[in-house]
């Protein structure tokens, strides 16, 4: 039997760092929520007892440092699963890009081998599972929008925020989260953006406020790093985005936009300064 998941993108709306934890990872408050820019996952049961991962990204890893691999194997370790599977992962969101392409892909692994070998596994117990591959993979576990603390795996479902174009620029440099995290200065930070009037703009469903609470402090961390950042953020409000931030850790830029008329001009003025530009929807 063959069965097919989607994982999709996330994009955070506002991501707060309050302190370093004695763990090595942060307290953070981030708002999250999803966009129609997925990877698309094959899985087929297999009768040996392996693992196989085939993509044809020819730039993501095919042995156990796949996430979707790492997903696999720890959902048969757990439940003593005796079969194996074979992943095809078709790649369409970017890799290292601040938007949890990666994560996705192994959330998407955890509910697809949950239906294709039945084990009836609640979505509670297959986010303690996802959070031991990753800090964002809980949340892609259950999609839709959330307000994310702890490390990013507390979640508390909330409302869609209201229905916008996102528009999604990715310079062609490679950021790594663990840098970016260990090159902040968290007890140093002057501002903080703030969850409460994000929450409140998302539950009015004001766009204007939504756009005006958009905040993310490790923003100024990647920008120091990589300049060219700040620069497409500077095009992106430029052609007239309504509201624009980085993505996550970056470097990934994305611009809300309300009205359709304004996307194509914002597209082809973007895309002549970066060739990996996608125009999608939340998925709300
Ligand atoms: C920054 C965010 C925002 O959504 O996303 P990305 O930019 O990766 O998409 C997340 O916090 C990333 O989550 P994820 O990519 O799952 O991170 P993990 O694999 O758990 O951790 C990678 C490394 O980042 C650091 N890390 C991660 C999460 C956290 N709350 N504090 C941390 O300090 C740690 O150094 C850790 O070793
Ligand atoms: N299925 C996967 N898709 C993408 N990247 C993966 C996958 N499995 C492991 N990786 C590795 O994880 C790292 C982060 O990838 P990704 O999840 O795309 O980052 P981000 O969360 O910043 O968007 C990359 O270095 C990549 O090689």
């Amino acid at each position: 039997m063959k069965i097919y998941e989607k994982a999709p993108a996330k994009i955070n709306l506002l991501l707060d760092v309050l302190r370093k934890r004695d763990d090595g990872f942060h307290e953070v408050e981030m708002i999250m929520t999803m966009v129609d820019l997925a990877d698309r996952l094959e899985m087929e049961e297999l009768h040996s007892d392996s693992i196989i991962i085939s993509s044809q990204a020819g730039y993501i890893p095919l042995d156990e440092k796949n996430l979707a691999f790492q997903a696999a194997r720890l959902i048969k370790d757990r439940y003593n699963v005796r079969k194996g599977v074979y992943i095809h992962l078709d790649k369409n969101i970017p890799v290292a890009a601040g938007l949890a392409g990666g994560s996705s892909d192994a959330a998407a692994t955890l509910r697809g081998l949950n239906r294709l070998w039945e084990l009836g596994i609640s979505e509670d117990e297959l986010c303690t599972l996802g959070a031991e591959l990753g800090s964002d993979v809980p949340f892609c576990v259950t999609g839709g929008t959330a307000l994310a603390t702890g490390r990013g795996e507390k979640l508390e479902r909330i409302a869609n925020p209201p229905q916008c174009w996102v528009i999604l620029a990715k310079p062609p440099i490679n950021v790594s989260t663990a840098d970016v995290y260990g090159k902040l200065r968290a007890s140093e930070l002057k501002r903080h953006p703030s969850a409460k009037d994000m929450l409140e703009a998302i539950s009015s469903g004001s766009f204007a406020d939504v756009c005006a609470n958009l905040g993310n402090v490790l923003e100024n961390v990647t920008l120091q790093l990589h300049p060219e950042v700040l620069q497409l953020k500077e095009i992106m409000q430029r052609l007239g985005s309504d509201g624009v931030l980085m993505s996550g850790s970056g470097p990934t830029v994305f611009g809300l936009v309300s009205k359709e008329a304004k996307v194509s001009r914002i597209y082809n003025g973007l895309r002549g300064f970066c060739k990996e530009v996608y125009v999608v929807r939340m998925l709300t």
